[in-house]
């Protein structure tokens, strides 16, 4: 089968600002893409012209080999940053609300079972805590059994639990074959539920791939962590590349055990020591210089 969506030299200029500037990519049926980036790298912008929100100012979008139309606006799903319900709606209502402006809808128990909304039906949309809020605007994108689901920084503003939570939801349209277009700020969400990523930076697409090939096109070293008074005073060997972090020290290294032998000569307790893999938050430090989260 074809690519779901393809994007071709996608622009976007405001007065004085090229927020993208010819972005090409597409993405596989029954895929989760995410979008990557820090604040103001266009990725809203981008997402928004795919929406059929924004008018590109040059560049072409093909929904199923086709530009964007009838059958886009029928079949895709989208959950905005925030979305603004009419107040007095309960859960149920919003529902039923969005569900009528749609030929086609899920059932009405599945959307509630998915989303896990049972025990809020009757409540007043704004008596929702942020989790269940997310989950109804989640649901709301979800109403007319999309095919292609947008989701613009679903887990913003979730504590850690909840977050984990809408990413077994996001697994579960995933296992039905839906295709799934993410934008975040969290890696560790981007890792978990992206096939591929594109990262951006100032209008840009700077790295595209799977999480993996990237990291290993990019590193092939090891990151041992250290609390800095474990290395207070110690002089390191030469040939290490170390990176000074606020509570802790980074010893980047292709060779643990080497390193290992090297930090115990020169007398430095590893008790407290850990090793741990690349991350997609170094590929951006490294890749642009700056912290994802502004
Ligand atoms: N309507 C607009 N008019 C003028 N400039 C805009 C408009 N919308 C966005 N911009 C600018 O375009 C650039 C890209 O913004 P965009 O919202 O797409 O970034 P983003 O990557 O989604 O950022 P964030 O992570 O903060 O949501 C920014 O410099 C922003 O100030």
């Amino acid at each position: 089968m074809g690519d779901i969506l393809e994007v071709h030299d996608l622009v976007k200029e405001y007065p004085g600002l090229r927020a993208v500037d010819g972005v090409s990519f597409s993405i596989a049926p029954g895929t989760c893409f995410g979008l990557l980036g820090p604040n103001g790298a266009g990725k809203t912008t981008t997402i928004e012209m795919l929406e059929g929100i924004k008018t590109p100012s040059a560049g072409r979008i093909l929904y199923r080999g086709e530009p964007l139309g009838a059958r886009f606006r029928r079949e895709a799903g989208i959950m905005f940053q925030s979305t603004a319900l009419q107040d007095f709606l309960t859960v149920r209502e919003c529902l039923c609300f969005f569900g009528a402006l749609y030929p086609r809808q899920v059932p009405f128990d599945e959307l509630v079972h998915t989303c896990a909304l049972g025990e809020f039906l009757d409540r007043d949309n704004r008596k929702l805590s942020g989790g269940q809020r997310q989950r109804l605007l989640l649901a709301i994108a979800l109403v007319n059994d999309p095919e292609l689901v947008f989701l613009d920084e679903p887990t913003t503003g979730l504590d850690p639990q909840a977050r984990r939570n809408f990413w077994a939801l996001i697994e579960s349209i995933k296992a039905r074959g839906k295709t799934v277009v993410l934008t975040t700020h969290y890696m560790e969400e981007a890792y978990q539920l992206c096939d591929a990523i594109a990262i951006m930076d100032r209008g840009r697409i700077i790295a595209r791939g799977t999480p993996d090939a990237l990291l290993a096109a990019h590193f092939d070293d090891r990151i041992l962590q250290l609390p800095r008074e474990d290395l207070a005073g110690r002089g390191l060997p030469a040939g290490f590349a170390v990176f000074e972090r606020r509570e802790s020290v980074e010893i980047s290294t292709r060779d643990v055990d080497a390193a290992l032998a090297a930090l115990l000569a020169a007398g430095v307790p590893l008790a407290r020591l850990s090793v741990r893999s690349r991350t997609l938050e170094d590929l951006f430090l490294e890749l642009t210089g700056r912290e994802l989260r502004a």
